[in-house]
């Protein structure tokens, strides 16, 4: 990583990382550590459930270690014990051990993370006193009040500071009525997971009715019905807009966390911007994750994608086209395919993602900005982004504390000189040591074979129209 101390904005500061070019078809074996989705989730319920559970390779990552950080203040233990080898991948397991109460009058830190920010309010209302909940100066902009009206209208007392969002104060009662409540999830599925995942601790369970814009991410929402019914919960989701849980104990969970698809997309992508073979060994053959859309994205683009059960091979070969592509059902893509876009010989139109304008930072106006910022042609839409073909050059990537901008940065960078990724660090949030990963993907590369479009140009052979 090459610093740069005392420079000033918009120059290259401390935290820097110079995206490497890749010198010749990739042929790497990338082992992904597990999904910051899953291992929040479970997480969660065994902290509310009734006895210890077991995660078998959880992610230890920002995001993570904030929500185990967050239960254990709460008075949860979340411990390491040594793994078997097979499920080595994460580290040590973590043991969840459930107190007989939750402890009040604590502070909890969020950091960026959605996922703490959205679910813990749901389980702090049955703390014993109160939660104060705060996080990084980014998170204090990320819509919440939806989750927290929802909260307040199930029975929980809940002070903001009328911006309704972070940070804010849970009155946990120790107890939860529950029951039925209509809120509009359409800027966050995390805001309906939430109140399911600790909807079974309630006194009526709970009903959740989404009347609204349709709400994204919806994989997600099926992710936390799964896992709750792994746990033994009763859950409705046979309507569509409207889930219940019946209330019951959570039983505890001996789970294998699945690695993280979406932190695999910029490392499988890499394969269609270099040429050459990715493999992602343990790819799952039924996942709820959104990163498995990847597949049939990466085949559209131009790649031969292949799952077996090793895993899944991703192949570039000479072609790299756009994309025409709702990502409605797994925005947390967008940056990773705007990059591939970026790099395309025809233009991509990626829509239905308006609400990915309350992710980490704004994602539509972040993409536009930087990949202007290296010559793209690209065009912000209220929904999504147009990318044209054009040729890129060399500059310095912002990142906005966004992991996913810093991964789209390396894609770039594999095609073009002299890109330098801002704050390369912040991919720390999901995924430990990126630049390691991403550094051994490339050692693998063949230097005597070209690189897919070696000199960033394009062939200009496009007929305007998105496909
Ligand atoms: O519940 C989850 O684990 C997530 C839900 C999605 O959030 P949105 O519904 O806000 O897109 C996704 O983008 C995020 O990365 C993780
Ligand atoms: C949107 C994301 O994260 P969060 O869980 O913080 O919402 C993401 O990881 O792309």
């Amino acid at each position: 990583m090459s610093a740069h101390p005392g420079a000033r904005d918009g120059e290259p500061t401390d935290g820097d990382w110079t995206a490497p070019r890749a010198t010749g078809p990739l042929d790497a074996t990338v082992v992904l550590p597990g999904s910051k989705s899953l291992t929040n989730r479970y997480l969660v319920l065994a902290a509310l459930a009734s006895d210890r559970s077991r995660l078998r390779a959880p992610l230890r990552s920002r995001d993570t270690l904030l929500m185990a950080q967050a239960l254990r203040t709460l008075g949860v233990g979340v411990d390491d014990v040594p793994s078997d080898p097979a499920d080595a991948v994460g580290g040590p397991d973590w043991i969840v051990s459930p107190p007989d109460a939750l402890r009040g009058d604590v502070d909890v830190h969020c950091g960026l993370a959605g996922t703490v920010m959205r679910f813990l309010p749901a389980v702090a209302v049955l703390a014993d006193g109160d939660v104060r909940m705060d996080g990084d100066p980014q998170a204090r902009v990320r819509p919440m009040s939806p989750v927290v009206d929802a909260l307040r209208t199930l029975g929980a007392s809940i002070d903001d500071d009328g911006t309704g969002c972070l940070p804010l104060t849970v009155h946990g009662a120790g107890r939860m009525p529950g029951g039925s409540v209509t809120m509009d999830a359409s800027a966050s599925s995390q805001f309906v997971s939430s109140l399911l995942l600790a909807g079974a601790r309630y006194e009526q369970g709970v009903t959740v009715h989404h009347d609204g814009k349709p709400v994204p991410s919806q994989p997600h929402i099926l992710m936390t019905v799964e896992a709750l019914r792994d746990a033994g919960a009763v859950v409705d989701d046979s309507e569509p807009n409207t889930w219940r849980v019946e209330p019951s104990e959570i039983n505890a969970l001996d789970v294998s966390v699945e690695p993280d698809l979406s932190n695999a997309g910029p490392f499988l992508a890499a394969a269609l911007a270099a040429g050459g073979s990715v493999r992602v060994p343990g790819w799952p053959q039924h996942t709820t994750q959104a990163g498995d859309l990847m597949r049939e994205i990466l085949d559209a683009m131009g790649a031969d994608v292949r799952l077996d059960r090793t895993g899944l091979t991703v192949t570039g070969g000479d072609e790299l086209v756009g994309i025409d592509i709702d990502l409605h059902d797994a925005a947390e893509l967008t940056p990773t395919v705007a990059a591939l876009a970026a790099l395309a010989s025809t233009p991509s139109w990626l829509r239905g993602v308006a609400h990915i304008r309350g992710h980490e930072t704004d994602r539509l106006a972040a993409l536009s900005a930087e990949l202007g910022r290296l010559g793209g042609d690209v065009e912000e839409t209220d929904d999504g982004l147009r990318i044209r073909p054009a040729v890129l050059r060399g500059g310095r990537f912002r990142t906005y504390h966004d992991h996913r901008m810093a991964t789209a940065g390396a894609i770039l960078g594999l095609r073009v000189d002299g890109v330098t990724v801002e704050d390369v660090g912040t991919t720390a949030k999901t995924l430990p040591d990126f630049t390691g990963l991403w550094q051994g993907m490339l050692d693998g590369a063949d230097p005597s074979r070209p690189v897919v479009g070696r000199d960033g140009s394009r062939d200009g052979s496009h007929d305007g129209t998105v496909r």
